[in-house]
């Protein structure tokens, strides 16, 4: 049997002769025996040690943030002890996170590393990033990233550039999108959460168009590498027009989710002038999707040629030049992967600077309803994908123009589906009839007539 009692006069002696070595050598001497010592083991050892800590000057470390999101996804699966679990009000998940002091292993590529987060507590005056009223006591904290010196270029080229990448992933699906909007020069300070449950899913439009967009917005989102290579601005623009109810609005809202993108609503008729819009189009961050609804109404842009003089109608000085150029302009020398939205009931009424290739890079014109997009609101009211009724509203279809909001809310009903369904066939042949009227009395242009009772 081992006997502890004999290592008693040892450990009193050890703390014996630290405790004097501590009274009588100087502070300063003992630091530099102490980091020589540290100095000689680090000569030996074969570990290599990266120190990411949360702050640089005022700004926070990426990095960190990253580890703290990535070191996250491992926390609820890896052998720490302790984690710790949060969630704000602006996250769908919980977050996981590993403790102080914990050590956390991972394996990547064959490679082990071993993170750890150290936490100093400090006299809250020496650190300038924090809010010295608040407590007199603060935090210092970083991460160890700890693996075999011959794996440091794997570690920097490879893994880190790995951990933020997926930490970008798990941020992105996990902050709740927000839309924003605007006053005369600034965007709001508390933009609200954007809870439109409109999807690719659920939105009714032709399939082929849809698949299209779809396309054109994976293209987009893909081509960082091709707009470094050409110079080009990373951004898309595109306009939507068709009557209203058709579903531009409910497109956008499908492209932020898809996206995973935040809206900036801007009502342009709050702006002041060039200078404030400028202001508002930089405060627009990557990854969003400015939107500008109703461009044809919502104000009374000059043409192009007509803006060295900007009418001052009132207290509005914004051009049509002023948008363009700050969209153009800006977006181009700062922000990246940014998408532009217009929309409008007329198209013809547009300004051809706003049509010119490059500008709007996509015209999608959403129209009334077609077979293939009700059978899409069908299936979203009623759950139902095929019916006995479906062959009457088809050829119905085919004889009107109905909107998918028009659609909507006759399906929205609070009835059984095939009464639904029957209700909807009144309602379209009662369309039909008064189609029929119109043509009767002459009038060709049916197509204003249907937006001005849309309108109404
Ligand atoms: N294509 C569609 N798919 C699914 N629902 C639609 C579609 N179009 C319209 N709706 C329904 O009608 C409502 C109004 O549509 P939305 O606001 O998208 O139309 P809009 O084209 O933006 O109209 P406006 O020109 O008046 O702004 C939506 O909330 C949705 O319920
Ligand atoms: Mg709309």
């Amino acid at each position: 049997m081992f006997d502890t009692k004999a290592l008693v006069p040892a450990i009193t002696s050890i703390v014996l002769v630290r405790t004097i070595t501590n009274e009588l050598v100087p502070h300063e001497l003992l630091h530099f025996f102490q980091s020589g010592i540290h100095h000689l083991f680090r000569q030996f050892s074969a570990q290599f040690t990266i120190v990411i800590e949360e702050f640089q000057g005022m700004a926070r470390n990426q990095v960190f943030e990253a580890a703290e999101i990535y070191l996250g996804t491992k926390a609820a699966t890896v052998s720490a002890e302790r984690v710790k679990v949060s969630k704000s009000e602006d996250h769908k998940k919980l977050s996981f996170n590993i403790d102080r002091n914990e050590e956390v292993n991972d394996l990547f590529e064959g490679v082990s590393v071993k993170w750890k987060l150290i936490c100093i507590s400090v006299d809250s005056s020496r650190i300038r990033h924090y809010d010295r009223d608040s407590s007199s006591v603060a935090e210092i904290r970083s991460y160890e990233l700890t693996f075999h010196k011959k794996q440091k270029n794997k570690i920097f080229d490879s893994y880190l550039p790995y951990v933020m990448e997926v930490a970008r992933k798990v941020k992105q699906g996990n902050i709740a999108l927000k839309i924003h909007s605007n006053d005369y020069s600034r965007w709001s300070h508390e933009p609200v959460k954007f809870n439109h449950p409109m999807s690719f899913n659920t939105l009714a439009i032709d399939e082929k168009l849809q698949r299209e967009i779809v396309n054109d917005l994976d293209k987009f989102v893909k081509a960082r590498e091709f707009y470094r290579r050409t110079g080009k601005a990373w951004k898309r623009g595109y306009l939507l027009y068709g009557p209203p109810g058709t579903g531009k609005s409910s497109l956008i809202a499908a492209m932020a989710n898809y996206l995973h993108y935040d809206i900036y609503d801007l009502d342009l008729t709050v702006v002041g002038d060039n200078k404030s819009l400028r202001q508002l189009i930089l405060g627009v961050s990557n990854r969003s999707i400015l939107v500008i609804e109703d461009i044809d109404c919502t104000i009374k842009l000059q043409n192009r040629e007509k803006d060295e003089e900007p009418v001052d109608n009132g207290s509005n000085k914004m051009t049509l030049s002023g948008l363009l150029n700050a969209v153009d302009g800006l977006w181009s020398c700062c922000g990246e992967e940014h998408i532009i939205v217009f929309t409008t009931n007329h198209k013809e009424r547009l300004d051809p600077a706003l049509l010119r290739p490059g500008r709007m890079d996509k015209q999608i014109h959403l129209s009334y309803c077609n077979f293939s997009a009700f059978k899409q609101l069908a299936m979203n009211y009623l759950c139902v994908n095929e019916h006995e009724l479906f062959e009457k509203i088809q050829e119905l279809l085919g004889q009107v123009k109905v909107t998918p909001a028009e659609i909507a809310e006759e399906l929205t009903k609070d009835v059984e589906a095939t009464e639904c369904l029957q209700d909807l066939i009144n309602f379209l042949h009662t369309k039909k009839m008064i189609k029929k009227e119109i043509k009767s009395e002459g009038n060709s242009n049916e197509d204003e007539h249907e937006l001005g009772r849309e309108n109404m």
